[in-house]
Formats: C-alpha cells, structure tokens, sequence
C-alpha cells in the first residue's frame, strides 16, 4: 500500500497552489495529504483580475507571463496540465507590444531600443548608441574578469560602472522599476540579473556571454505548448478573462483532487516538534503535519517563528517588500494613443509615477467585445511610495494622480468611464544588496536544523510568475 505523508502548505497565492498541485498530480510511492493555509477569503494572493460588466478586464496584479526559460516553461506546463491551453493570449516578437517600449524623459516619450537597427545610432535621451556602449563594454573588458565574486553592487552601480551613468538613469532605474518597482540603488545585481553577473564572471564581456549562451534544450517532459511558444516566438501571455483564469482552474482541479483548501485561515504559529513533525496553529485550532512549504512572504513567515526560531525568523524579517498603488482605467473610445507596451518613467524625472501599461494595445482580447474602450493601469508607489502617500488620503486622491499621468504624459485629455485602486501594500519583495547570501543563510539554517519545511514564493528566488511556478515545482518535488 503506498505510505502516506501529510503537507501543509501555508499560503494559497500562485506558489502555495502550483505546489499544491504538483503533490496532488504526483503518484506511488508516496501519496500526500495536503492542506492549504490562506488567510484572506480567497485564493491567489496578488493575482487579482476583474472583469467589468462591459466586459473589460482589470489586473490588479500581475497581467503577463515570459514563455522564455526553464520558469517559463514550467508555467506553461501549468497550464497544458490544467488544459487551459485554449484560454491562452499570446504576443509574439513582432507585436507592437513586444517591440515598443518607451521611457518618459524630459516631458515626452522614447521608443527605447529593440533590434538591430536602432541600436547602431543614437537615439534620444542615448547619446551614444546602443551599439556603441555594448561593443565598448565588449573592447574595455573581454577576456578581463572583474568580477563581483565574492562582493555585490547595485544594479545602477553596475551599470554605471560598465557602460555609463546615462545608462544607468535610462535603462536600468527603469527596468527596476517596471519589474520590482524598486530603487535601481539599492537593488542587488547579482539577485535582480544572475544571469548578466554569470556573463561578466565567465567571459569578461557581457556582449560576448550573451552570444556564446547556449539555450537550454526543450525536454520530452515539455508540454505542446512549450513547443508551439519556441515555433511561435511568443514573448508574454495572459488568458482569456485575466491571470485570475488560472487561480481559479487550479482551485477547481485542487479541491477536485481532495486537496483541503482552508480559507480565511490565518497560520498564527508554527512550531516544529521533536517527533520530527511540524505543527500549525492557526483560527482553526492545532494541526500537526509531516511537511510543511511555506509559500508566504518571508516577512509574515519571520513573525510565525519568532518564538521558536528568532534566529532565523529576524533573517527572514529583512527581506522588505514595498507598496504599490494600481489604477486601472477605462475610457470609452478607442484611443490611438501610443501603440506599445507601455512607458516607464525613471525616477529622476518623476519619483511617484512608475509607470503607464498600454492594456488594449498587449491584449486586446481583454477589451469589451460591446463598448469601444481602452484601459491603461497607471502604477505608483513602490520604493518612493512614501513620497505620494499622504495621511488620510482617499481613493480619489490617488486616482486623479493617475488620471493626471495619463492626460500629462500620453495626451489623454477625455476622463475615464470606469477607475480602479488597488492599494498592494508591500506587495513585492525587494531582493536589495545582499540578497543572495541572506537567502542562501536561511537556506542552511533549515538544513542545519533538520526542519521538516520548505520556502517557496517571490520572497527568495525569483519574483515573476513564472519563477514563483517553477520554485513551487522544484520544492514539491523535493519532498
Ligand atoms: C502590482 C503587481 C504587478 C505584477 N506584475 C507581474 C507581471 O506582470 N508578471 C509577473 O510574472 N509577475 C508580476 N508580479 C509578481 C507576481 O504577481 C508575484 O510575485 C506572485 O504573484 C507572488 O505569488 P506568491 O504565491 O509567491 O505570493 P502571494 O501572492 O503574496 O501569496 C501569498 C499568500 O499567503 C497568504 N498569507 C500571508 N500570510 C499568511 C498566514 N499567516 N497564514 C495563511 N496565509 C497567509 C496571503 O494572503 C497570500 O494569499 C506582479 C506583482 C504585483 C504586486
Ligand atoms: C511600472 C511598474 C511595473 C510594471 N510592471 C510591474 C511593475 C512594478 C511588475 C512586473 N512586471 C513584470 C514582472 C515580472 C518580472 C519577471 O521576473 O518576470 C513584474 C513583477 C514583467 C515586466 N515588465 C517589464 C519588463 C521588462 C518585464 C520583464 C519581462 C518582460 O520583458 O516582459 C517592463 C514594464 N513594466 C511595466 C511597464 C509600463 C513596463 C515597460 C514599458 C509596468
């Protein structure tokens, strides 16, 4: 008879449910009863999508997934195996939304560099090319290896110190911003970009690791679909009625499964026991367990162990995560705005406004099929989000900011039909210098301790959705 083992799992956002789903879908010899922890009355976390009664959608959270990549791949083994495969929106790499992408400087919008051609000549706010920076980079330092080792440096150092200050203001302050909505200073490079850190340590020359890497093969474990993304050149993807599609067909299939999703069930505790069990207390009283993967923020996880553990729970209490505010909204006509993606803005020309998506030009099957619309989300905050709030401010307060940067920075002059606040209070974790060795010291602490417990979701490895997928997998599958 196969041996049974019990797992909570704390937290039901995308990486408490993917590792939920592994376990259910994993067969002999082990079979495992899990149970799902999740304070709040429903499951997902920061996927939040809403369709409107026009039948517009609205992300309050994430809205699009990279194909690209082992993550990648595993988010989309995701959704093959939930056969939501005839839900997918895809964008490949000559969609508008793909190619435009733009930065807000000195009071108007630059296309920012994509293919060949516009990055062998300058291009405003650039005044060197492209181009030109990268094959410098390639000239000062190939064959050099001045790496970071042993050390870290910020992002914005990073880039300074290789290609130009103009870069750093330009380029990546933005890119921080438009992927953690995080202080490009502050930011670790070796977390925020291993990758390009891999390429300096091993080749000197980032141009040259770029083109020497070698893509990781497709393996027969790979869906069709993973396929048909390669075939395609698919570069994002969301699913028809929002990211929230694949919360719920996880919820459905979970339960279906015998999974025991617990909602409105705060984990208050957790308290490893010398039988080498683990047990939770939480609203619903004691419950011991086998195994538990705690797929929470690490700052949360840090308080339910502070009694047992302070060690380890003041580790995880310094991994911070910022706030960011969301407004999603709609006009009623079809506005030939900018067609892209969407525009950030960096920090030196405005702190509080991180930046615009252009909703209806990336997926504009998430539009109104009755009503001519367009939706834009205007996201603020973040690691300057002390310098928008105001104390007792209203919704509306921060709505007209938005409202405001869309008519300042893209020409809108109409008001919106429909607005939406999100307020995400600390809702992404900042992986800020030092990052690395601070997780790989939590990492050793539950090793030294024999702790039946394993970490998933954004706070350590990777705060994109196809990251959380991924991890939630590998951790699964290491029980
Ligand atoms: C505004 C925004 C935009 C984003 N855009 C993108 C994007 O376009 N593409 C992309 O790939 N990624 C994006 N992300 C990142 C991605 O959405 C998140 O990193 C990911 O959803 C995190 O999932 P998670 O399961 O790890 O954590 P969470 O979603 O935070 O889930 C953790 C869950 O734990 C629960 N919980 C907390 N404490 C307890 C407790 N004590 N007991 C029980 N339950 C508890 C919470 O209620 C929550 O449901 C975005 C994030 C935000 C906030
Ligand atoms: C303006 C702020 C933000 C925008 N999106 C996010 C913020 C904070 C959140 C976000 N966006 C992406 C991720 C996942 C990162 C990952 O590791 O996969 C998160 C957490 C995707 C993303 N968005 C932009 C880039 C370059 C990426 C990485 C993947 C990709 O290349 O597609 C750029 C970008 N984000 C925003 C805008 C307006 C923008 C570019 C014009 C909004």
């Amino acid at each position: 008879m196969a041996a049974s083992k019990s797992v909570a799992i704390v937290g039901g956002g995308i990486s408490g449910l993917a590792a939920a789903f592994r376990l259910a879908r994993r067969t002999s010899p082990t079979s495992y009863k899990v149970t799902i922890f999740e304070s709040t009355d429903r499951a997902g976390g920061w996927i939040q999508s809403t369709v409107t009664d026009e039948g517009n959608v609205l992300e309050g959270g994430p809205r699009s997934v990279r194909p690209a990549g082992l993550s990648g791949r595993a988010a989309l083994n995701l959704v093959y195996e939930l056969g939501l495969q005839n839900s997918i929106i895809a964008v490949n790499s000559k969609h508008q939304a793909v190619s435009n992408r733009y930065i807000y400087v000195y009071n108007k919008l630059h296309k920012l560099p994509s293919g060949l051609m516009s990055m062998l000549k300058p291009i405003s706010p650039f005044s060197k090319s492209l181009m030109y920076m990268i094959l410098r980079d390639w000239w000062m330092h190939y064959g050099t290896k001045p790496s970071l080792k042993d050390s870290d440096e910020s992002v914005y150092q990073f880039f300074q110190r290789r290609f130009s200050t103009e870069m750093a203001d330009f380029l990546a302050d933005p890119f921080c911003r438009g992927t953690s909505a995080g202080d490009a200073r502050k930011l670790s490079m070796k977390a925020c970009f291993p990758q390009v850190v891999n390429y300096e340590e091993q080749y000197g020359s980032i141009l040259a690791g770029a083109l020497l890497d070698k893509a990781i093969p497709i393996s027969e474990a790979d869906c069709p679909l993973v396929y048909q993304a390669k075939k395609e050149r698919w570069r994002m993807w969301t699913l028809q009625n929002g990211m929230e599609t694949l919360v719920n067909e996880l919820f459905k299939q979970l339960t279906k499964c015998g999974v025991n999703i617990q909602l409105n069930t705060k984990c208050q505790q957790m308290s490893f026991l010398s039988d080498g069990k683990v047990m939770i207390n939480s609203s619903e009283g004691l419950q011991d367990f086998d195994h538990v993967i705690c797929a929470l923020p690490a700052k949360n996880l840090g308080a339910i162990l502070s009694s047992q553990h302070p060690t380890l729970s003041s580790k995880l209490s310094k991994i911070e995560s910022i706030t960011v505010a969301v407004v999603n909204l709609i006009y009623d006509e079809a506005i030939p705005a900018v067609n892209g993606f969407g525009h950030l803005v960096p920090s030196i020309e405005s702190p509080g406004i991180l930046g615009i998506i252009y909703d209806s030009c990336g997926f504009p099957q998430l539009d109104s099929k009755t009503k001519s619309s367009t939706r834009f989300s205007v996201l603020m905050g973040g690691a300057w989000f002390s310098q928008i709030h105001k104390e007792n401010a209203t919704d509306d307060y921060y709505i007209q900011m938005a409202v405001n940067a869309v008519r300042n920075q893209l020409g809108v002059k109409l008001e919106p039909s429909t607005v939406k606040l999100s307020m995400q209070r600390d809702c992404i974790p900042q992986y800020t210098i030092g990052h690395l060795p601070l997780v790989r010291q939590i990492f050793d602490y539950i090793a030294m301790h024999s702790l039946p417990m394993s970490l998933v979701g954004a706070s350590y490895q990777g705060i994109g959705l196809a990251d959380c997928i991924r991890n939630a997998n590998l951790a699964a599958d290491r029980i």
